[in-house]
């Protein structure tokens, strides 16, 4: 299990410095949306430069012009770039097309999609599917990402991420995809996309923090992605420290 360290809203060198603070702890670096939009492509490659042994996820949030844009990020040193699921799917197509031709990987944001778009997506079993709660969300409604467990997150807005327990205004959990990588949670059993989903890559996204992370750690994810209890905690690198000895102890115990 991976831990990825999100840097937004921030400078490139604040985001440089991050990273070193807490390199022993984190595993990829995410480029932020927030960095791609105020410095483009320079993001990428100062932080590929700097660290060219760590994967970089660009974190693009493609939704259209997908060859373009991820020829962009990974010409600029990006190992993976996100595409939003939500976009028309040969946009998404054409991000794993674009990247399986240059050998690098996409991950697929499921911010606002529907359990029967999730269901589709799970046809990319190559690519890493982020269930992810976004900031807006967080401050605006109060959700948080949290295992299908029974407990509420996801996409309120979307009615969830989570299939039987869809329908409008649900709060969402995070439930489908992972679900269906349980092997036939809720979201995906039965679904078109059941089978390819117990394969799925998962990873986590949005206001997690230690108190939130035990509960997240039941769906599996490959990758955890962690920003502000990271990078705006009063020690940046002993919150990375934290998070690393807890998954490291709670790998252990499976
Ligand atoms: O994609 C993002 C925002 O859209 C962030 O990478 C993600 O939300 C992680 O940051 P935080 O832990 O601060 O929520």
């Amino acid at each position: 299990m991976k831990i990825q360290l999100a840097l937004d809203r921030m400078s490139i060198e604040e985001a440089a410095d991050m990273v070193r603070r807490t390199e022993p702890y984190i595993d990829w670096i995410e480029v932020g949306t927030s960095l791609i939009k105020e410095f483009g492509m320079a993001s990428v490659e100062a932080l590929k430069r700097e660290f060219p042994h760590k994967t970089i996820v660009a974190d693009m949030k493609t939704f259209d012009n997908a060859q373009y844009e991820f020829e962009l990020c990974f010409g600029a040193g990006a190992d993976v770039a996100t595409v939003m699921g939500a976009a028309p799917p040969v946009t998404v197509a054409l991000c794993v097309e674009t990247a399986r031709r240059m050998e690098k990987q996409v991950m697929i944001d499921l911010l606002h999609t529907s359990p029967e778009r999730q269901r589709e997506l799970a046809g990319h079993p190559g690519a890493i599917h982020c269930l992810h709660v976004s900031k807006d969300q967080q401050e605006g409604g109060g959700l948080r990402l949290e295992s299908s467990g029974g407990a509420d997150a996801g996409n309120g807005s979307s009615g969830g991420t989570h299939g039987s327990g869809g329908g409008q205004g649900g709060g969402a959990k995070a439930g489908d995809a992972a679900g269906g990588r349980e092997g036939g949670g809720e979201g995906a059993s039965g679904g078109p996309g059941a089978g390819e989903a117990a394969e799925l890559r998962i990873a986590a996204a949005g206001g997690i923090t230690l108190e939130s992370l035990p509960g997240l750690l039941a769906l599996k994810p490959e990758v955890i992605i962690i920003g502000s209890a990271i990078t705006k905690a009063p020690d940046p690198a002993r919150a990375a420290r934290e998070f690393k000895e807890y998954i490291k102890e709670f790998q252990e115990c499976v």
